[in-house]
């Protein structure tokens, strides 16, 4: 196995897992966060892959600080965020992560890393499995020998938009499926929810060009299945919360770590609303996120939608 040399941006609970899963092939592994006392520059100087696990409000920032002149031509770029940017609109702007990596970086390779991965677990050493997609399949199967160990199985996706979709709009769904596990609405509510989920996911990734069958993959049901059956995912716990008639505000002060789940509703809201894609689980969760409705209320609306065929 090739030795190489690892630089891991953001030293959240994701980054600290990486670097903890690359430390263990015997990578030689730097991590830099804002509060590193060294450059940023300085920590990828080098490095064979440059892996970031910031959460989605800090990319562009990250992003800015790299002199894309002085990066070997080698150096792989990895992106595990999971969310959608802010300023993202249909004409213009760059729509998800790796995009906006690879508009800095237009001479390197971009490597989207995304699937059922509870830090927590694996920090354990409990077994998990992961996708890595690009649309260089050698950069991907670079990144797969890498981080592929006895614990993390990492399979490779030429899919790069639905890998990343789906890893940043099942978060959207937790926070539903969270709710409904604090209102305690049982077994067969949250299959339904689940699986209408992953309809929407689905009905939103192929519009912007992603292969459905992508969504039945890793990073999309096999992550619903991680996010909304564990109450280690932070977008869980923000639904639950809001059931048990918390305010935003005051669940998002209790949470360890980010939820993203809570911008990428705003931002897919935004896109939805004037692309016309019907997403009305979506759409529940950002009411219920700003306020505008309590979970119950927003239960009966979604139970009592227009009549609809179930493959549409
Ligand atoms: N935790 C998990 O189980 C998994 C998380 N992910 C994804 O990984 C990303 C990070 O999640 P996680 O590590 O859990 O979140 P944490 O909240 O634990 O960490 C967030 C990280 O982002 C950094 N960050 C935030 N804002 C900025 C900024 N403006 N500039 C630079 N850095 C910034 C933080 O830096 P600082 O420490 O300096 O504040 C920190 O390193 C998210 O997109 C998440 O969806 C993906 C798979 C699994
Ligand atoms: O993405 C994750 C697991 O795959 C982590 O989920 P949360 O961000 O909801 O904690």
């Amino acid at each position: 196995m090739q030795q190489r040399t690892i630089a891991i941006l953001g030293a959240g609970a994701w980054g600290t897992t990486l670097a903890t899963l690359a430390k263990a092939k015997g990578h030689t592994v730097k991590v830099w966060s804002r509060q590193s006392h060294e450059h940023l520059q300085t920590v990828i100087d080098g490095a064979d892959l440059v892996l970031s696990a910031v959460s989605m409000k800090g990319v562009s920032a990250v992003v800015e600080q790299i002199q894309p002149a002085a990066i070997a031509a080698h150096t792989v770029f990895v992106t595990a965020t999971k969310g959608l940017a802010a300023e993202a609109s249909v004409a213009t702007k760059p729509l998800l992560p790796s995009q906006i990596w690879q508009a800095a970086l237009p001479s390197h390779a971009v490597v989207v890393l995304s699937g059922p991965n509870l830090s927590k677990e694996i920090q354990q050493g409990l077994p998990a499995a992961t996708v890595v997609a690009s649309q260089d399949l050698a950069a991907a199967q670079t990144v797969q020998a890498a981080l592929s160990s006895n614990a993390f199985r990492v399979y490779t996706n030429s899919d790069v938009v639905g890998v990343e979709l789906g890893g940043a709009l099942k978060n959207v769904i937790a926070i539903a499926v969270g709710a409904c596990d604090g209102l305690q609405l049982g077994t067969n509510a949250k299959a339904a929810l689940v699986t209408r989920g992953l309809a929407e996911i689905i009905r939103v990734g192929t519009y912007w060009g992603a292969k459905p069958e992508t969504f039945y993959g890793l990073s999309g049901l096999g992550d619903l299945l991680a996010t909304c059956n564990s109450a280690l995912s932070r977008n869980y716990q923000v639904g639950y919360g809001l059931a048990q008639g918390q305010s935003l505000s005051v669940v998002l002060a209790q949470l360890q770590g980010t939820a993203e789940g809570v911008n990428t509703t705003q931002v897919l809201m935004k896109l939805a609303t004037q692309q016309q894609i019907a997403v009305p689980i979506s759409h529940q969760v950002d009411r219920l996120l700003r306020g505008d409705i309590t979970p119950q209320a927003a239960v009966e609306a979604l139970m009592l939608r227009d009549y609809k065929p179930e493959t549409r």
